[in-house]
């Protein structure tokens, strides 16, 4: 008799997820022992301590460094949007695409003003996967190969991560893994995206409905929730939050589109973003009830609603200044500046 091969493709995410590393506490210690030593009344600067005291922990060292922060966007293309979910044609997927290597969009820019690297990921952006109102998105070997994809992504170093999305029709899959994991309605989960209103959102709302229904019998695995009802960029992301993890690389995390990626992982592991800060609330309108439910508490609230990681990017200064007020700073002692 040969061997039987029963595993299944996701055996190794769930390995990965189940075997998350927790922080270094003595490093986190050391950090708000140190704030409460720098020249500042203790706790003056508000969340920044908090930051610096968050890197520390998930980066094991009670010093940390934003030297070399990444934003990664990955990209890909929704069956779903055929079903006329999003104000603007798929083809829009691809031109962005070229927008970011021209080095044109809002997210170099933001990248630019804070010294970020950029790197950009194309998800067979020729192949969109299939409407999720009739169909899986993946099958469990896509969806295992495209979270691998998505750790794979992010190696080379870096000491912030930054995560990205590009997808038309990608805030109705978010809807539908938010509609998928926490149930509720299809109207509490369904905001405008890029501007869907009148019968377009009224065809949002019905798409998310109809996908949820049409997976109802599979979706008390989060991992099922994701392959069938998310995309290539969602899978991706995932896999991403998890090797960062791994790897002791802090995560930031972007808008409604890659917090709904983050919320499969939390549904897995109430533990799994506990590396992950939020960089924003985006104005998509689910996504603060979104964060509430996995305790993130976002670092900006500018109304943006645009995703492609630039919510996320733009948090890295606010980031990079705690960690700079943290290293530089002199203690009481050193300053010579009498303590109170
Ligand atoms: C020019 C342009 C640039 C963008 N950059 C990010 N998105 C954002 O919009 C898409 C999601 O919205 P929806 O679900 O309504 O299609 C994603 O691709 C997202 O990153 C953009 C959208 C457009 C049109
Ligand atoms: O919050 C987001 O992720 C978002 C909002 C609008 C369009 N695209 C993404």
């Amino acid at each position: 008799m040969f061997p039987q091969d029963t595993g299944s493709p996701f055996d190794d995410i769930r390995q990965l997820v189940a075997t998350l590393p927790g922080p270094n506490e003595g490093a986190r210690e050391a950090a708000l022992a140190r704030q409460e030593q720098l020249v500042k009344p203790p706790g003056a600067l508000g969340r920044l301590e908090a930051i610096a005291a968050h890197l520390s922990a998930w980066q094991g060292n009670s010093m940390p460094t934003v030297n070399r922060p990444m934003v990664a966007v990955f990209a890909a293309t929704h069956g779903v949007a055929e079903l006329g979910v999003s104000p603007y044609p798929g083809a829009v997927t691809k031109q962005m695409m070229a927008t970011f290597t021209a080095g044109k969009a809002a997210v170099n820019q933001i990248c630019a003003t804070f010294d970020a690297g950029l790197r950009v990921f194309d998800l067979a952006l020729d192949y969109p996967t299939p409407d999720i109102t009739t169909n899986a998105a993946l099958d469990e070997k896509a969806c295992a190969a495209t979270m691998a994809f998505g750790m794979e992504a992010i190696a080379g170093g870096s000491d912030l991560l930054c995560l990205g999305e590009m997808g038309i029709g990608n805030t109705t899959v978010a809807a539908a893994l938010c509609h998928g994991l926490y149930g509720g309605t299809a109207e509490e989960w369904v905001g405008a995206g890029t501007g869907a209103a009148g019968e377009v959102l009224d065809r949002k709302i019905a798409a998310v409905r109809a996908a949820v229904a049409f997976h109802k019998d599979h979706l008390s695995d989060p991992l099922e929730v994701l392959r069938r009802l998310g995309g290539r960029e969602i899978a991706a992301i995932a896999g991403a939050i998890i090797a960062a993890r791994h790897e002791k690389v802090p995560v930031v995390l972007d808008g409604y589109v890659v917090t709904a990626a983050a919320a499969v992982l939390h549904a897995m592991n109430p533990s799994a973003l506990d590396h992950c800060l939020a960089g924003h609330v985006s104005a998509e309108k689910a996504h603060r009830q979104l964060l509430d439910r996995l305790g993130l508490v976002p670092l900006l609230d500018l109304g943006m609603r645009l995703g492609e990681g630039s919510g996320a990017a733009l948090s890295i200064g606010v980031v990079k200044a705690a960690v700079a007020c943290h290293r530089g700073m002199a203690t009481f002692a050193e300053a010579g500046v009498s303590e109170g």
